[in-house]
């Protein structure tokens, strides 16, 4: 591994454990403040969607929350959810069966520390670790939750709570793309089916960004697109510490609680022949309290050919494809060696 050979890399091997530090190492500097003065940060009111209302008998208000998440998708690439029916103790235990695990002394963990891409239970630090000379204030956990769901030995409770936690986040994930798959004027079954979510790939990662002593200098994550279809994201606190892309400035997104928030991805860019754009975020940091975050990917399956879907691409009324056809674990490949913001869709770009 890369960083059995770097040192200093070897002695940050996660944030979590790094907590006398009165200044931070100069490794972690990602952002220049005075730079950043002229970066624009805004409150704005992000979408919020009632999923109960797609369950609803009453087809009216379906359709206008099934319109309401199409301007959400177009206006922003994102929204916030409630009323999603995952009941709050499900929630809580995830998020105790992770502190758990970050618990674990760093020779237990370390055991789950692995370069392979689609190792099925990863843990680390910071976004790219191959990226030697960049780090950021993060470590995670993230287990391949279906279609063979995966799960650490320790916490012994981890098992159970996290396949019923990935289970209810598969549900309300297909239950969204039926309403996107609508939204675009499309049966409902089609983003499912055209991309094989039978047997789709879901990541379940838990983010957790320990107190930064100097949280004006780093960044727990760069600004990135996910390259899922969709990512639905738990916070564990109301710290605002995500931000997310709109018009040119960063909006903070503030967390509701028992809300979800729910981020287009790159995969849903592609789909929808750029009717929706996946959604450019990050996160920021605070020296007071941990934040986790918990989160669960969808994708298709690594096999699968992922283009614009056919009923969106019409070449003689000015809507030919934007996107060359992949497999989504090329795309994924693509994404790990290549860093920068929204560059992996652009080398697909026709
Ligand atoms: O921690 C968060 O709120 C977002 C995490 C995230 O963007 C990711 O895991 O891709
Ligand atoms: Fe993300």
């Amino acid at each position: 591994m890369a960083t059995s050979c770097n040192p200093l890399i070897r002695k940050y091997s996660n944030v979590k454990e790094l907590t006398d530090l009165a200044s931070l190492p100069s490794l972690f500097i990602t952002r220049n403040p005075t730079a950043e003065a002229a970066e624009i940060i805004i409150r704005k009111e992000i979408p919020v969607i009632d999923f109960s209302f797609l369950m609803s008998q009453n087809s009216g208000q379906r359709s206008r929350t099934v319109g309401d998440i199409g301007k959400a998708c177009k206006d922003w690439g994102c929204f916030t959810i409630i009323n999603h029916g995952m009941v709050e103790n499900l929630q809580t235990a995830m998020k105790d069966a992770f502190d758990e695990f970050f618990d674990l002394t760093i020779e237990e963990k370390q055991h789950y520390m692995a370069q392979e891409l689609f190792e099925p239970i990863r843990y680390g630090t910071s976004f790219n670790e191959a990226a030697v000379d960049v780090r950021y204030w993060r470590d995670y956990l993230r287990i391949i939750a279906h279609p063979v769901f995966s799960y650490p030995a320790k916490p012994l409770n981890f098992r159970k709570i996290s396949e019923e936690y990935t289970r209810n986040m598969r549900e309300i994930s297909i239950e969204l793309l039926r309403a996107i798959s609508e939204s675009l004027g499309l049966p409902e079954a089609t983003m499912e089916e055209a991309l094989q979510l039978k047997s789709c790939i879901q990541l379940l990662i838990s983010n957790l960004y320990p107190p930064c002593p100097q949280p004006e200098l780093a960044l727990g994550l760069p600004p990135h697109s996910d390259s899922s279809i969709l990512t639905i994201v738990m916070q564990s606190n109301t710290k605002a510490c995500l931000q997310v892309q709109h018009g040119g400035k960063w909006v903070p997104v503030e967390a509701i609680p028992n809300s979800f928030f729910v981020i287009l991805g790159d995969i849903m860019e592609i789909a929808s022949n750029g009717t929706y754009n996946s959604l450019l975020h990050r996160v920021v940091l605070n020296n007071e309290s941990t934040r986790m975050s918990i989160v669960s990917t969808i994708g298709p399956p690594l096999e699968a050919l992922v283009s614009p879907l056919p009923q969106l691409v019409d070449s003689i009324r000015n809507r030919p494809a934007l996107f060359r056809e992949t497999t989504y674990k090329e795309y994924v490949q693509l994404q790990k060696q290549n860093q920068e913001e929204k560059s992996v869709l652009s080398l697909i770009k026709l």
